[in-house]
């Protein structure tokens, strides 16, 4: 094709929004007309870590952002294929002089893709320009100053792009679209109601709301889980895929900060904003823990196996290994996309201690599952609760415990397993105590209502405990984990 037209691309990846978004804002200010894309790649569709819940959060993200783009007669191109493909048959038609994108820490195939893409624009010799998100930096391998760079990073002023002066390519050539654009499947368009909604405006709103009233009491419900899914800001989803930036966020609850009544709940808040772009830069410096403990010396660890550990995470996925809380966790996740942090620490906790089960064979079913799902949030944290860090306290969450301390009324297992219904304190939390009488009373039986637990909670535990420190004893797991200190902690 003659005389291509010029182009710069925003190409749109877990950052959509249009508001303190760097990379659009430098893509606004190049000369050439700009055209602004999501791909939606094969990889990423196969990917186990991706559910429907998430291709359904980008549609709706996206859909906001053209509705907010309207105004200047712009809009973002959904175009399908591998990014290579993509850009090179933009390539055929225009004249590309700059890619800008924000820097991805993802997991390894989209590490694998970048790769495959800065190979690609050197070889055609189009600029990319890639920019770093929230306070994490690559390449980075000590935390020397990192408070100091977290505060540079997420104090500095929000940049919001501006729109109105910006020449766009409205729509791509019809060739694009033949070759790359795709029909969006119906069921990316459904709504599904017990999903939080994606998109900017969504984001805004769910911040706003929080710091309206709900978020006062955050502090004192964070571990119930059924209060802390109001009073907890449920801001995940939307900083994960980017709606809106961590930067805004904190930045609005510092102008909160001196709410009378609020202080506790507003610490508590700001520190977890601390510990968002914390774990991320742990998984972007040593990425390799999506495959393996980041203590090496855990590679070894005697997980349960076979037959036997097949049942186990059959009974865990599908919220039947006969301990309610756990069960309870484990259905409101696969439905709702949500569950707070203390139960995701215990359910991650149960698997990997009390059913013995490798912690790699639950963290993509998980991913899956949150619809806030941030590989560099999610990753360490599974191997924290694991115990495979060999730097964190040992903990090894009792669910009878939890459920007694959390749910006190049991209130949330009667919402996710109504069969529970008519037992009664304290039996709805371990109703394998029950006795011939009592069954009969309350007309249940465990194995007939319900399921026998698939451990002896007790006796699981203890094991659990002597394999964990067995290990954590370790001349190995110790020397791995001053090399992990050395690397990951300010
Ligand atoms: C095994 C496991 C897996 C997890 N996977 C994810 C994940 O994929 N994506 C994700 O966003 N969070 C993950 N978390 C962290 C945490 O559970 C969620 O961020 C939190 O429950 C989201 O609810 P919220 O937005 O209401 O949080 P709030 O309590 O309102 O906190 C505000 C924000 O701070 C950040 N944050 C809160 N707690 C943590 C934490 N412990 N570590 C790092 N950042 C935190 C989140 O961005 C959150 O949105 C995981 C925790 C565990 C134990």
């Amino acid at each position: 094709m003659t005389n291509k037209q010029a182009l710069t691309v925003m190409w749109f990846k877990r950052d959509l929004r249009l508001r303190d978004n760097d990379a659009l804002k430098i893509a606004s200010e190049q000369k050439t007309p700009l055209a602004l894309i999501y791909i939606v790649e094969p990889l990423m569709i196969e990917d186990p870590h991706m559910d429907i819940r998430h291709w359904r959060f980008i549609f709706q993200s996206i859909t906001d952002l053209n509705e907010q783009l309207a105004q200047f007669n712009a809009s973002i191109s959904i175009l399908f294929g591998n990014a290579v493909d993509v850009l090179s048959k933009l390539l055929e038609i225009y004249s590309i002089k700059h890619i800008v994108s924000h820097e991805e820490v993802g997991l390894e195939h989209t590490y694998v893709r970048d790769k495959d893409v800065l190979a690609w624009c050197r070889s055609h010799k189009v600029k990319w320009t890639e920019v770093a998100q929230g306070a994490v930096h690559r390449p980075l391998n000590h935390r020397k100053n990192w408070p100091k760079q977290w505060n540079a990073r997420i104090l500095a002023t929000p940049t919001h792009p501006e729109l109105s002066n910006t020449e766009w390519v409205s729509n791509l050539h019809q060739e694009m679209y033949e070759d790359c654009m795709w029909t969006i499947p119906e069921k990316w368009k459904e709504l599904d109601v017990n999903m939080q909604l994606g998109g900017e405006k969504r984001a805004w709103y769910t911040l706003k709301h929080f710091f309206k009233e709900r978020g006062k009491a955050y502090f004192g419900n964070i571990g119930d889980p059924t209060v802390s899914r109001k009073t907890c800001s449920r801001l995940s989803p939307y900083l994960a895929w980017g709606n809106i930036s961590l930067k805004q966020v904190y930045q609005f609850s510092l102008s909160q900060s001196d709410r009378p009544g609020w202080t506790r709940s507003i610490v508590a808040f700001q520190s977890r904003l601390h510990w968002h772009c914390h774990f991320i830069q742990k998984f972007e410096t040593e990425s390799a823990m999506q495959f393996r403990p980041i203590n090496k010396a855990y590679l070894d660890f005697p997980y349960c196996g076979g037959a036997e550990g097949e049942t186990r995470l059959a009974a865990w996925k599908s919220g039947c290994t006969g301990v309610p809380i756990v069960d309870a966790c484990m259905r409101a996740v696969v439905k709702t996309g949500y569950i707070n942090f203390r139960m995701r620490a215990m359910v991650v906790s149960f698997l990997c201690h009390h059913l013995n089960i490798d912690w790699r064979r639950g963290a993509s079913f998980l991913a899956a599952q949150f619809l806030d799902f941030e590989p560099g949030i999610h990753y360490p944290q599974f191997q924290m609760q694991a115990g495979v860090t060999g730097i964190n306290t040992l903990r090894i969450y009792n669910p009878v415990k939890q459920s007694i301390d959390k749910d006190s009324e049991g209130i949330f297992i009667k919402k996710w397993l109504p069969q529970l219904t008519s037992l009664p304190n304290p039996i709805i939390h371990q109703p394998w105590v029950m006795t011939p009488m009592e069954e009969a009373m309350y007309d249940f039986n465990c194995e007939r209502d319900y399921y026998s637990p698939i451990i002896d909670v007790e006796k699981a535990a203890s094991e659990a405990r002597d394999r964990m420190w067995s290990y954590k004893s370790k001349p190995t797991v110790k020397k791995e984990a001053a090399r992990i200190l050395k690397i990951h902690t300010s």
